[in-house]
């Protein structure tokens, strides 16, 4: 038998939601596969003359509710296989929101760690040169994601201006403001995951001040760690590539923020603030209230679910849990409030910044988080009460109530259109 794919593993989600909906089959089928992916090879020039290449991608999963959106991700591990799974969860997060958009991901195969500033410059433009017919403002519109920012957004929407000879800040948000993005962009993930436990704190048993861990300290997890110690809540545990640090009695935020300021790893502070380092596997185990994944995929998988301690899962991450591990935990009666609504405040914003650039004409701070709060908390709600109704995970309750959104308009769409073209 051929081995499951990445993508296959993300599938079951779509099996399991469709059980509970009555939707045709040919819509299932639809959403099985991605629409195109493309990939190519960038060939940049190093600092020392030299020429590298990499390999990229950028899949555009579905884009029957509207352009397809999702971030760009650069790291050493990066596969056409990943990139298409994280494509699949942004066709049901932009549907999760309501957000007049369908679903895709691109990657390069690049531990940009080890790049110059301007290597890294080269790089970015380099993946626009390749991918510029494939992305556009009502086409495709990448963003952020693991290892990229705001910087490097600049760049890429800077190249797109110049092939195309205009300024098109709706082609990419996530952008600096002064190239056209959105104030309140910066901390938007962490923010729509935080306002969505505020709102639902009361249903999860979630009263007083809190125990947090956080796998993952980079701008999910940083932002979520700010906003949850703004609240007297106390940051027990944190984790990123090079390890993880504890302190039963509260971590010293300051002095992790300056460590990764500094560019170096939280292990960095161990020894000193009353900090501990420990595994990093360790800190999914932990005695907290609420584990806050916020790093890669599959990092709860079944061979240490069994060890969260936790009683809420906020995952801030796409895909941290795999299915195996969201049966233990369910099992556990631990709740996971699952990535495609958690993290979904991130793509929101992204939305946000879009329209604001489509219109010419820019919003404050505070209508943003707003604007922000209505959506998580609105989804939020019917995502929940779904999952009483159900008798199902939030995760199922997520995946059915994106579903319903998706048949609607691939049925709108009209079947010759999707089947015969
Ligand atoms: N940035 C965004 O707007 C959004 C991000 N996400 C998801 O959130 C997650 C984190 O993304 P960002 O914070 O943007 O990335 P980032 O690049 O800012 O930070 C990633 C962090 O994960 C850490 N990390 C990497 N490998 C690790 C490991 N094995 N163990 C522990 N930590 C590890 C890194 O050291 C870094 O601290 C990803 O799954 C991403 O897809 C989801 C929605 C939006
Ligand atoms: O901001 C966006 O458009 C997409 C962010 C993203 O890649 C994600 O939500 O996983």
């Amino acid at each position: 038998m051929p081995e499951e794919s990445l993508l296959d593993s993300a599938l079951v989600r779509l099996d399991e939601a469709a059980r509970h909906l009555n939707v045709d089959a040919d819509v299932i089928e639809k959403l099985k596969y991605p629409r195109e992916t493309t990939k190519a090879r960038l060939m940049i020039r190093m600092d020392d003359g030299s020429r590298k290449s990499f390999l990229a991608w950028r899949c555009r999963y579905d884009d029957t509710r509207g352009p397809t959106k999702g971030g760009i991700r650069f790291h050493p591990d990066a596969t056409a296989e990943e990139v298409e799974m994280l494509a699949f969860w942004m066709t049901f997060k932009c549907a999760v929101m309501n957000l007049p958009y369908g679903g895709g991901k691109g990657a390069v195969q690049v531990d940009p760690r080890q790049l110059s500033k301007a290597e890294l410059e080269r790089l970015s433009r380099s993946y626009i040169q390749a991918f510029s017919r494939i992305i556009g403002p009502d086409r495709d519109i990448p963003a952020p994601d693991v290892y990229t920012n705001s910087m490097i957004m600049g760049w890429m929407a800077d190249e797109y201006s110049q092939i195309v000879g205009q300024g098109s800040p709706a082609v990419i948000t996530g952008k600096p403001l002064a190239l056209g993005g959105s104030v309140g962009r910066g901390d938007a993930t962490a923010r729509g995951g935080y306002y969505l436990v505020r709102h639902l704190a009361e249903e999860l048993g979630l009263a007083g001040k809190l125990r947090i861990a956080i796998q993952g300290f980079g701008n999910a997890g940083q932002y979520i760690a700010s906003l949850l110690a703004g609240d007297g809540h106390t940051i027990v545990a944190v984790s990123d590539s090079g390890g993880a640090v504890h302190a039963a009695e509260g971590l010293d935020l300051d002095a992790l923020m300056a460590a990764k300021n500094d560019g170096h790893s939280v292990v960095h502070t161990a020894g000193r603030h009353g900090h501990q380092a420990i595994a990093a596997d360790e800190l999914v185990g932990v005695e907290c209230d609420v584990l806050v994944p916020a790093a890669l995929e599959n990092m709860i998988h079944k061979h240490n679910a069994h060890t969260v301690k936790a009683r809420l899962v906020l995952e801030l991450a796409n895909g941290p849990v795999t299915p195996e591990a969201d049966g233990i935990l369910a099992d556990r009666n631990v709740v996971v409030l699952p990535d495609i609504l958690a993290n979904a405040g991130g793509v929101t914003v992204s939305y946000f910044e879009w329209v604001q650039n489509k219109q010419g004409y820019y919003w404050g701070l505070e209508e943003i988080h707003t604007k922000l709060r209505t959506i998580m908390e609105r989804e939020g709600r019917a995502i929940w009460q779904l999952s009483v109704d159900r008798g199902v995970t939030p995760r199922t309750a997520a995946y059915v109530h994106a579903l319903s959104r998706l048949a609607e308009a691939i049925e709108a769409h009209g079947t010759q259109s999707y089947f015969d073209s």
